[in-house]
């Protein structure tokens, strides 16, 4: 099974045991031991897991409190196993539809008390992503099953809302790129619904394009961005946007004349 997954997947392989006598194997081949939200009460096979030295998640099972699943990763702690990460996979709280109900608060508390990695695992819905991130968790778990385009449109939320929420402190060139990678894929996001929206405007206003062009309003946006970028200032924006500007305009232009030139 492990060999089989592992086939399939470049990321570490986690392994829940069903009993104990999964935790030879699993201690084998697995890269990780999860302790099941289903049996985060069975002290024993939570310390006989701990004790494997794999890396734990603990997985908050669905009516457990805070308390509750925090004693559990210090069970793990206890067994002499510090690499303990904590899971939140949702609540009992009945969902229409069989959904699951993610308490991000509770999993935004258990990383600010613990200091240790969060995963909120997600299912097979990705529309939650870009909340669980803005939540502060570390990492985001899929249903094994969930589809391709699911995994992807979490992935992308992932990136975005992290970029625009949460701040890195990189120490290295490589790290700061990284970081920088992220940013400009939010920035790549909103430049093209920005220039979609700036086309909505030529198509509705009397005069469009070029010749229709408003600097007053150029400006007071400018001045409105620079509040917010107070160290770039309005003047170092104003060419920023200029540039920005003028792309949208061009754009709606080539597709006002159409593909032939109009
Ligand atoms: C979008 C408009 O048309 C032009 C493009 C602008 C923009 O991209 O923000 C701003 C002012 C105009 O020069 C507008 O008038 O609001």
């Amino acid at each position: 099974m492990v060999a089989e997954a592992r086939a399939g997947w470049a990321g570490p392989i986690l392994v829940e045991p069903f009993s104990a006598a999964d935790l030879p194997d699993i201690a084998e081949q697995a890269d990780g031991v999860v302790v099941g939200a289903a049996w985060m009460q069975d002290f024993r096979l939570v310390r006989a897991a701990a004790k494997l030295g794999l890396p734990v998640i603990v997985q908050r099972g669905p009516a457990a409190t805070l308390e509750e699943w925090l004693a559990i990763a210090d069970y793990c702690v206890a067994e002499g196993n510090d690499q303990v990460a904590l899971c939140e996979c949702g609540s009992r709280t009945p969902m229409p539809g069989g959904g699951i109900t993610l308490d991000l608060a509770m999993a935004r508390e258990a990383r600010d008390r613990t200091g240790r990695p969060v995963l909120v695992a997600l299912g097979r819905d990705a529309e939650l992503a870009g909340a669980a991130v803005a939540a502060g968790a570390d990492g985001l778990m899929l249903a094994p099953d969930a589809e391709r385009e699911v995994v992807a449109a979490a992935r992308e939320a992932a990136v975005v809302v992290g970029a625009m929420v949460r701040r890195e402190d990189p120490a290295t060139v490589a790290e700061a790129r990284q970081v920088i990678d992220r940013v400009d894929a939010a920035l790549a996001t909103l430049l093209e619904r920005r220039a979609e929206l700036a086309g909505v405007v030529q198509r509705l206003k009397p005069v469009g394009g070029f010749a229709g062009r408003d600097m007053e309003r150029e400006r007071s946006l400018v001045a409105a961005m620079a509040r917010r970028a107070p160290v770039l200032g309005a003047d170092r924006l104003a060419p920023v946007m200029n540039a920005v500007i003028e792309a949208g305009l061009h754009l709606a232009e080539e597709r006002r004349a159409g593909p032939d030139g109009g």
